[in-house]
């Protein structure tokens, strides 16, 4: 028989001894990711929480709709999780286009993206995620794809080199970024709408999460789906996740059904708390206030402290921590607030920064200083 069985003791009761029996097909039980596919919004309709991204992306499908022709290139910049990739499914759809997907460091070289570039039939969606971090030769390539609908193919080394043109589809390209502020000026001036994403609230956080129940069919009662989504940091992913992780404790610690209490319990167990802060964004404020003393401390620094790449801290904790007041970005580098300082129930030292008064503490146009 393929699968696995066993038996698994009742976990409310260490002692006890009748075990329940267990039979799994692995092939029979879908994946954490063919669930998370099943839970994308297909359409703008379905699409919920950021109106003003929404009103404006319907204005500039339906107008190109109108005319005929594919729509400008759309920017979709925002933190990981907020439905960038959603989204750019959701615009191919909209359109009745065909969509291609892939992203920033897997375009190393030019031939990577003309290979892409080339096989676009007219009116195809390109998405390339995390587009920030694309080589510059595929960047170069792409401005002129973006403009006029060509490449210049480069043939032979050295002097000798000639580039020869390739007409290629109209298509429209939809770019996602974490980093706004890290794209060229060239790149960026060439997409003709951007959407900024931004985190959502908790009552669009309890649609998202009640809306993703019903589709896994999950027991949710009203005050669970508001505990969770309280707790998942503005983000539909982290809701989607902690959804399942809650349904998990719901079937095997209590009676299948998510409520408020059963909510909280299972996400004691998960180390998420009240605020929505996991163990890396505690780790972050704790390392922060304990070893810097509150500081102003550089990002390279703080993520060598807690053993994490500092890309990781910049674009996954630190948006939220700073969303949320706790972290503040200054000239001088990170520092934690006081309300850091009350979450994590530690008293700051007397020579703790003061935040708020010094001139020139606002963050640069894409939020963030570079003090490492
Ligand atoms: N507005 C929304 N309404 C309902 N569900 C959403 C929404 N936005 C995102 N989701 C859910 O959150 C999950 C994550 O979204 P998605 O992968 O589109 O985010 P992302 O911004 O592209 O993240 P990343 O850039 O890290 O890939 C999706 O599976 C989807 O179920």
């Amino acid at each position: 028989m393929s699968g696995l069985s066993g038996v698994f003791p009742d976990p409310e009761d260490p002692g006890d001894d009748e075990h329940v029996e267990f039979t799994v097909d692995p092939h029979q039980v879908p994946a954490d990711a063919d669930v998370e596919a099943s839970l994308r919004p297909k359409s703008l309709a379905e699409f919920i929480g950021q109106p003003r991204v929404r009103e404006q992306l319907e204005l500039v499908l339906t107008g190109a709709k109108l005319r005929g022709v594919p729509p400008d290139h759309v920017l979709l910049a925002g933190p990981p999780g907020l439905g960038k990739t959603s989204l750019s499914m959701i615009i191919a759809a909209e359109l009745g286009a065909s969509i291609r997907l892939t992203s920033g460091p897997a375009l190393e070289r030019a031939g990577d993206l003309a290979a892409i570039l080339s096989n676009l039939v007219e009116g195809d969606v390109l998405f390339i995620d995390e587009i920030h971090r694309m080589a510059r030769p595929a960047e170069e390539m792409l401005y002129l794809a973006m403009e006029d609908f060509r490449v210049d193919i480069v043939v032979g080394k050295g002097p000798g080199a000639t580039s020869i043109p390739l007409d290629i589809a109209p298509f429209t390209l939809v770019g996602a970024t974490t980093r706004s502020g890290q794209l060229t000026s060239p790149l960026r001036d060439r997409f003709g709408f951007t959407a900024h994403m931004e985190f959502y609230a908790p009552e669009e956080l309890t649609q998202v999460i009640t809306r993703s129940a019903a589709i896994l069919g999950v027991q949710l009662r009203p005050d669970g789906a508001t505990e969770i989504a309280r707790r998942s940091r503005g983000t539909p992913r982290i809701a989607n996740r902690l959804l399942r992780r809650v349904r998990d404790f719901a079937d095997v610690r209590a009676d299948g059904s998510i409520t408020r209490e059963v909510a909280r319990a299972a996400l004691a167990v998960y180390e998420v708390d009240e605020l929505g802060l996991d163990r890396l964004d505690r780790s972050v404020l704790g390392v922060l206030c304990r070893t810097f003393g509150g500081g102003p401390v550089g990002i390279t620094s703080l993520a060598v402290a807690v053993g994490e790449e500092p890309s990781t801290v910049e674009e996954v904790c630190e948006p939220f921590l700073v969303r949320i007041g706790l972290l503040a970005r200054t000239r001088a580098g990170r520092v934690a607030t006081p309300a850091a300082w009350e979450h994590l129930r530690l008293t700051p030292p007397r020579n703790a920064p003061v935040l708020g008064a010094a001139p020139g503490d606002s963050a640069g146009d894409d939020g963030l200083f570079d003090a490492s």
